[in-house]
Order: C-alpha cells, then sequence, then structure tokens
C-alpha cells in the first residue's frame, strides 16, 4: 500500500494536468523577489521561518480559522526572517488566496510550501506572490529536481530543496543546491526526530551549502539542537499556529548562530 506522501504526489500529477488543460496564465507578479539567501547570510541570530498551516496530514486540523494576513502581521512584528504558506487544499486546507493574502500584508520572502512535480506550478507560486518554493528530494527524480531548479532560478525564484535521508542528501549535493531543508519528519510515516538534522547537517555545512531545519520543533532547546547542527534557520508550523503568545514563543527561539560552523 502507498503512503500519504505516494497519494499527494498522484493528487499533484493530475492537478498539473488539468491546470495544464485549463490554459488558466499565470500572469507574471509584478514586483521583485525578496532574497531568503541573502537574509540567512546576514543574519546573527538563526532565522525563524514562520509557516502558515491550518491542517495536516499528521495531525488534522490544528487551526483552521486564523486570518492568513493577520497572522503574518504577527509574524513579521514578532521577527519572522520568512513565512511559509502551505498551499496544498485537501491535506493542508490552505489555497494560494492564503499566500497571496500574506504576500499583501508583509514584506518578507514568502516560501510557497507545496508538493511541486512541474513548471506550471512554479509559475502559479510565482504569480501569487511568492519569492522561494519547496522542491522535495525524495520525490522528484534527480534529473526534475535540477529541471525544476533550473526553472525557478531562471524566473527569480529561490528554491528549498528539503532532504530527509542520505539518498536525497545526494540529489540535492548534485544540483549543487544553495538553500537545503533538513525535515526532521519522515514524510512517509510522520515520525518526527531531531536527531535528523544533527546526522544529515554536517554534510550540507561541508558542501557548503545553507542549512535550514524544518518540523517537530516546539522548544527553545530544539532550536538550538538545529543552531549546533549548523542551520542557519528554522521552519516552524504548528507551534506557532497553536501558541497563544507569538511574540513571546518568537523571543524563547531566538537562539544565535553557531558562527564557526559557518565559516571556512
Ligand atoms: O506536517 C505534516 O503532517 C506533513 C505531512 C505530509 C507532508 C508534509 C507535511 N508537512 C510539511 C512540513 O514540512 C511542515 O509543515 C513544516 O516543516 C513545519 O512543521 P511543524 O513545525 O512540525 O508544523
Amino acid at each position: 500500500m502507498g503512503t500519504i506522501l505516494d497519494s499527494i504526489i498522484e493528487r499533484k500529477k493530475t492537478e498539473v494536468e488539468v491546470l495544464k488543460k485549463a490554459t488558466e496564465v499565470f500572469p507574471d507578479f509584478p514586483y521583485k523577489t525578496r532574497s531568503l539567501i541573502k537574509a540567512l547570510r546576514g543574519a546573527e541570530d538563526i532565522a525563524i521561518i514562520s509557516e502558515f498551516k491550518r491542517a495536516s496530514p499528521s495531525k488534522g486540523d490544528i487551526n483552521i480559522d486564523l486570518d492568513p494576513g493577520q497572522q503574518a502581521i504577527l509574524y513579521a512584528e514578532s521577527g519572522a526572517t520568512a513565512i511559509s504558506v502551505l498551499t496544498d487544499q485537501k491535506g493542508f486546507k490552505g489555497s494560494f488566496d492564503d499566500l497571496r493574502k500574506v504576500r499583501e500584508v508583509v514584506d518578507l520572502p514568502i516560501l510557497c510550501k507545496d508538493f511541486i512535480v512541474d513548471e506550471i506550478q512554479i509559475d502559479r507560486a510565482r504569480s501569487a506572490g511568492a519569492d522561494v518554493i519547496l522542491l522535495i528530494a525524495s520525490v522528484l527524480s534527480v534529473g526534475k529536481l535540477a529541471e525544476l531548479h533550473t526553472y525557478a532560478s531562471s524566473i527569480g525564484l529561490e528554491c528549498l530543496v528539503e532532504i530527509h535521508d542520505q539518498t536525497d542528501l545526494e540529489k540535492a549535493l548534485e544540483i549543487n543546491a544553495a538553500l537545503i531543508g533538513i525535515n526532521n519528519r519522515n514524510l512517509k510515516t510522520f515520525e518526527v526526530n531531531m536527531e535528523n538534522t544533527e546526522k544529515l547537517g554536517p554534510h550540507v555545512k561541508k558542501a557548503g551549502a545553507l542549512l535550514i531545519s524544518e518540523s517537530g520543533m516546539k522548544t527553545r532547546e530544539d532550536i538550538a539542537r538545529a543552531s549546533a547542527a549548523g542551520a542557519s534557520g528554522v521552519l516552524i508550523g504548528e507551534t506557532f499556529m497553536t501558541s497563544s503568545d507569538i511574540k513571546n514563543t518568537f523571543t524563547q527561539f531566538t537562539v544565535p548562530i553557531v558562527r564557526d560552523l559557518h565559516e571556512g
């Protein structure tokens, strides 16, 4: 039997066919993209990428009725370096409208968090106002990963190449990804383990890429562990979506970057 991730990808392939048949055009968004990579390079503290995540396959409903604009303003005022928006409808109750609403109110880099298998989804992300897209190495051949990475760069978008294991790492390194996310959540079993960042992080740093640790972070200690493993940033969804005091959560999660892991 296939995993939930397999079914998401099958659904995305169908979505792509529909998008292509619909001849919907995604007009270029009239703005200059904001660079997450530049923001990460200049940071003293670990960068926080806070996510707008209404629901998820692993947790069900998280906070489905939140207003994306209001939440984005809170994230920005609290010190977010970037905002991630889940745009998948079925699994996460997200939408491109959510992304557009975030774009309208903040000037931070926005990561379109979706399951991208085709260039047309990249056009749609850019058209809605994204600056960065997610490419999940485990669901793409190395050839397709390279193609999508090249295409996104050609239209001014940065790519967060997500890995979970050694095979994914090799793909990310083969395409010289500048920004690599290590997912602590196994997307096939939903098991979360911070040790994944500690295990793969040193290889990412050795290759000279910027590292983001993703998923499952709930405490300052988790952020400190990611920083000690060489992360320049952390991607956090559920903890912020359920926080009753987002500013305070940001303050707790402000952790200096471990500088010597970022040089040489
Ligand atoms: O979160 C899930 O259940 C999930 C299931 C299948 C594919 C992707 C999934 N999550 C996407 C993410 O990577 C997270 O939303 C992101 O890293 C934030 O995670 P968290 O802080 O644990 O909400």
